[in-house]
């Protein structure tokens, strides 16, 4: 008993890292391979473990390590993360009655098929930059929150970008600019419209394709066409640009949030009194900082959103 306290706990395992080869001939497009870094987290009805020595109902942090393992070995068809996930979810709320509910978080490391004299090799990988995540919510009722996302997805031009018309007041000093660089890492996060076990698509749906499609909406928003751009006149109003196009482009994509840091490209001037104008800027010499950086970010959802 918790006396007069409400208490709720959570425990679970995170940073289980785990790999996976699914084993295709080079005929039929080579090996898969995924790097994993699982986080599982149950709401379990073990109270007594924390207001007294009752372990009893404790599914252990290392059961729940081995777990990942385990459905990592049952799953000879390639899955995708979510799909993964969503295994490990309902595994979690199906097996064990003091498990209501299980929130898993999955992280990839981006590793990606190389190309020998242009060729896909069957079973190279380099790492590359940007990670597909994901957040999967299962309840034993089998209802159910799938988002997924992008991480450090850096993205950088040197043009077609300005700023300008902002509020000026005794705190400005900021020129205004229609030149500048205009640099950020993206982190993006989108919830899908599946809100139970049921509703889930079957086999033509493609979590991963879907990463992929998202992944190139949000940068070809972001750089316009490949010959002349597009302008930017805010960090701002292209987040909202490259939210509206996966809202639009996606009907299966609910809501989209956008995290975009301004990393400021600062113009060079330098000179003194002995060199005036060592460096005088031309839109040419920059200093690269990300401290301090700029913080944008917005969420864009479907306003006639049928619940
Ligand atoms: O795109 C921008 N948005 C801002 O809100 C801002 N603030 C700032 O100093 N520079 C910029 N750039």
């Amino acid at each position: 008993m918790a006396g007069h306290f409400d208490l709720q706990g959570r425990h679970g395992k995170s940073r289980v890292r785990v790999s996976r080869v699914w084993r295709r001939p080079a005929d039929a497009g080579g090996h898969l391979f995924v790097e994993w870094s699982v986080a599982v987290s149950v709401v379990s009805d073990c109270l007594p473990s924390y207001t007294s020595d009752d372990n009893s109902a404790i599914v252990a942090t290392d059961s729940i390590k081995n777990t990942v393992y385990v459905k990592a070995k049952e799953c000879t068809e390639v899955v995708s993360m979510e799909e993964f996930a969503v295994i490990l979810g309902r595994h979690f709320t199906s097996l064990y009655p003091q498990v209501s509910e299980a929130a898993v978080t999955i992280v990839e490391r981006p590793w990606e098929r190389v190309a020998v004299d242009g060729k896909p090799h069957s079973h190279g990988f380099k790492l590359g930059s940007e990670k597909h995540t994901t957040e999967v919510t299962v309840k034993k009722s089998g209802s159910l929150l799938i988002n997924s996302g992008i991480q450090g997805y850096s993205l950088l031009k040197t043009t077609q970008s300005g700023f300008e018309g902002f509020m000026r007041d005794r705190y400005t000093l900021l020129p205004e600019t229609r030149e500048r660089i205009v640099a950020t890492e993206v982190t993006a996060w989108w919830r899908y419209p599946f809100e139970h076990i049921s509703q889930l698509p079957s086999k033509p749906f493609c979590f991963t394709q879907r990463y992929q499609d998202v992944k190139k909406v949000l940068a070809d928003t972001f750089f316009g066409p490949s010959d002349v751009g597009v302008y930017s006149p805010s960090v701002q109003n292209t987040l909202y640009l490259m939210a509206r196009e996966v809202l639009t482009r996606f009907p299966d994509i609910a809501s989209v949030q956008l995290r975009m840091p301004n990393l400021h490209f600062l113009p060079v001037n330098l000179g003194g009194k002995e060199n005036p104008g060592l460096v005088k800027f031309a839109d040419d010499v920059y200093m690269p900082t990300d401290e301090p950086h700029g913080t944008i970010e917005a969420t864009l959802s479907r306003a006639n959103s049928k619940l």
